[in-house]
């Protein structure tokens, strides 16, 4: 069996495993047979979302899983449709509802949504589930350093975790440094290049995998705990789950720390919050 990862301690208390289950695209009967599954091979943390429209799926699998609640990590986000401060609220309650829970371990922002012009109102809200014990920690997903500048600004209420693309091949050297100066923990999404997996075929990643005696996947994930992040790995294999998980019997030296970090194509590569977002 694989063990379970390590914790990092977020801002506000809560004890966030470093690596967890990423459950987009998976459907409701997807989600609740790989949760499960995920579980019993020694994941705590499953993120999910509003947006992937398997919230039910995920809270069946909590359950069949027979873990008991509060040795698990829940992290869900809502769509802009709720940016404000009630509206945040009843998001809250509405995923809460289809998880079939009766709290989160963090909530978060998906999307800064700037066009819109809600989310310091969104955080607002955020901030007020926090002190009612509603929701564990709180954060945001794709916020710029702009945008972080201004929820912190108008609260005074610094996020739990911002989650966003980042891999070697995008590495956002500039959220992660202002995240660091303010104690914001990085949340690495599509942490092994999403469905394409162009990173995962890079000569160096491959290399590196012949030297270590890893998968080629297990040496991208190890790039970034090595580098301070913690990650949400999306697979629905049995085989691929626990290989994602077995990534804490080894470390990689700092060369190959930054000689995969030397495969950064830029913040162009990135999705750009604010002209994407749902
Ligand atoms: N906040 C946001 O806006 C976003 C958040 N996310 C979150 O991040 C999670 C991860 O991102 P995601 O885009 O899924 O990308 P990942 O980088 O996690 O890659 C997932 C892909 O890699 C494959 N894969 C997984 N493990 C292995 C392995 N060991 N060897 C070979 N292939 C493997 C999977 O296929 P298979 O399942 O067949 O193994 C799948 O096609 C999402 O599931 C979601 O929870 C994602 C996008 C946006």
């Amino acid at each position: 069996m694989a063990p379970t990862a390590p914790t990092v301690e977020l801002g506000h208390g809560a004890a966030m495993p470093q690596l967890g289950l990423g459950t987009w695209p998976m459907d409701d009967a997807e989600a609740e047979r790989v949760v499960a599954e995920a579980i019993g091979l020694g994941y705590r943390l499953v993120d999910t979302a509003e947006n992937y429209q398997n919230e039910r799926g995920v809270g069946l699998g909590l359950k069949a899983s027979g873990v008991a609640r509060e040795d698990l990590f829940v992290t869900t986000k809502f769509n802009k449709e709720w940016h404000g401060v009630d509206l945040a609220a009843e998001a809250c309650e509405r995923g809460l509802d289809r998880l079939g829970l009766d709290y989160l371990d963090l909530l978060l922002i998906h999307w800064p949504n700037p066009q819109h012009g809600k989310y310091i109102e969104a955080w607002e809200g955020l901030v007020g589930l926090l002190e009612s014990g509603r929701v564990k920690a709180i954060g945001t997903s794709n916020f710029k350093p702009t945008h972080l500048d201004r929820i912190i600004e108008a609260t005074g209420v610094i996020p739990d975790v911002n989650q966003i693309q980042l891999s070697p091949l995008t590495t956002r050297l500039e959220a992660r440094a202002y995240h660091k100066e303010r104690g914001i923990v990085t949340q690495s999404w599509s942490p092994i290049g999403g469905q394409g997996g162009e990173v995962r075929n890079e000569p160096k990643v491959l290399q590196l995998a012949e030297k270590y005696g890893k998968t080629p996947v297990q040496v991208v994930l190890r790039w970034h705990l090595d580098s301070g992040l913690t990650v949400v790995p999306k697979s629905s294999d049995p085989e691929r789950l626990a290989q994602n998980l077995d990534v804490f019997d080894f470390e990689l030296e700092p060369d190959d720390v930054m000689s995969l970090a030397a495969l950064d194509q830029g913040e162009a590569a990135a999705a750009d919050s604010d002209q994407f977002g749902h």
